[in-house]
């Protein structure tokens, strides 16, 4: 049987970003040398009676915010309290630079950020950066069907305690607004919905501004296999505000982990074009190489 995956193969030679390979390691990493990240995934399954998931969370991430942080507890609790599956793994996405949303930081930034959002805050959320390391855009289904691939085709599965593999689950973790985009004409191709809502499913968060009904409505042959959860403690960070207050100069510590602030600020992310370039020229025609603005605000904390 052909893998879904087996047609980018092809493209592998014509990768872009040159990443670090793990979340501990200093290694680059690029599509040649690309290995699926497995070492937070639960290794044996604790109720075999159960189905095992694995969350996905494609977005921009620039940057990530304790929100898409949130997602995946709330999806964790969701399943754990009113569902029979049990969440065995869960990875941010982000979508690669063909991408072209303005504002966005490049890939390379994003992983970055995404895998220290992660790294000391989490032990079972991962990063996985098969989709940023391609040149042209991948809808979400090819991601899909990615994990699919590498978790049930090239893992066989997830153990049971009694040493039998068993299939895991896929499924899009989402808030309500890109829920709602899937009614948009021409934005997602029929088949792909197709497959996203009624082969892989979706967990969806809660999010103000987006009137869930609303969002569900065009959507109603898939209603079983969409989740809805719900926000029970309303936050709207989103990443435009972030990226606002940067620009705007202001304070963006606590709405995003530390440890991300500081690498914004290090380098230099989010700030206004066209300040970044007069400050480039007043170094340049001062002769001044000490840092300037937010990298040494960084510098000196
Ligand atoms: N505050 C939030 N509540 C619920 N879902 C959220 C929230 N922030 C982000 N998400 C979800 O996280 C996923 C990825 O988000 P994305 O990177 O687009 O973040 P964003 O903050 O919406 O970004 P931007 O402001 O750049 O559009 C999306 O499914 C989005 O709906
Ligand atoms: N046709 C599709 O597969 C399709 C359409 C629109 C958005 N998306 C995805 O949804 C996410 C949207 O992210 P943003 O909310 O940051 O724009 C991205 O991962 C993007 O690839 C997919």
């Amino acid at each position: 049987m052909s893998s879904p995956t087996q047609h980018l193969v092809a493209d592998y030679d014509d990768c872009q970003p040159v990443l670090d390979a793990g979340l501990n390691t200093t290694d680059t990493m690029t599509l040649n040398n690309y290995v699926f990240p497995t070492e937070r995934l639960t290794k044996t399954l604790s109720d075999s009676t159960k189905t095992p998931l694995v969350l996905v969370s494609c977005g921009s991430f620039s940057p990530p915010t304790n929100l898409h942080l949130r997602m995946f507890e709330e999806a964790a609790d969701y399943c754990e309290f009113e569902t029979d599956f049990e969440v065995v793994g869960g990875f941010f996405s982000p979508v690669g630079d063909a991408y072209k949303k303005a504002g966005l930081a490049s890939a390379h930034h994003r992983i970055k950020m995404t895998r220290i959002a992660v790294q000391d805050s989490s032990s079972w959320i991962g990063v996985d950066p098969w989709e940023p390391l391609h040149k042209e855009y991948l809808p979400t289904v090819k991601v899909l069907d990615h994990f699919d691939y590498e978790l049930n085709e090239v893992m066989g599965g997830i153990e049971t305690a009694t040493g039998e593999k068993k299939r895991i689950q896929v499924a899009l973790l989402a808030g309500a607004d890109l829920i709602q985009t899937m009614s948009t004409p021409g934005l997602w191709a029929k088949e792909d919905l197709n497959r996203i809502l009624g082969h892989y499913g979706a967990f969806i968060l809660e999010r103000s501004g987006t009137d869930i009904d609303d969002a569900l409505l065009s959507l109603q042959q898939f209603r079983d296999n969409i989740r809805v959860i719900p926000q029970l403690i309303q936050n709207d960070v989103s990443s435009t505000k972030i990226r606002l207050f940067r620009k705007r100069g202001k304070s963006i510590r606590y709405y995003i982990p530390d440890k991300v602030v500081d690498y914004i600020y290090e380098h230099d992310l989010y700030v206004d074009d066209e300040k970044k370039q007069s400050e480039k020229g007043k170094e340049r025609a001062s002769g001044d190489s000490t840092p300037s603005g937010s990298s040494a605000i960084a510098a000196a904390s």
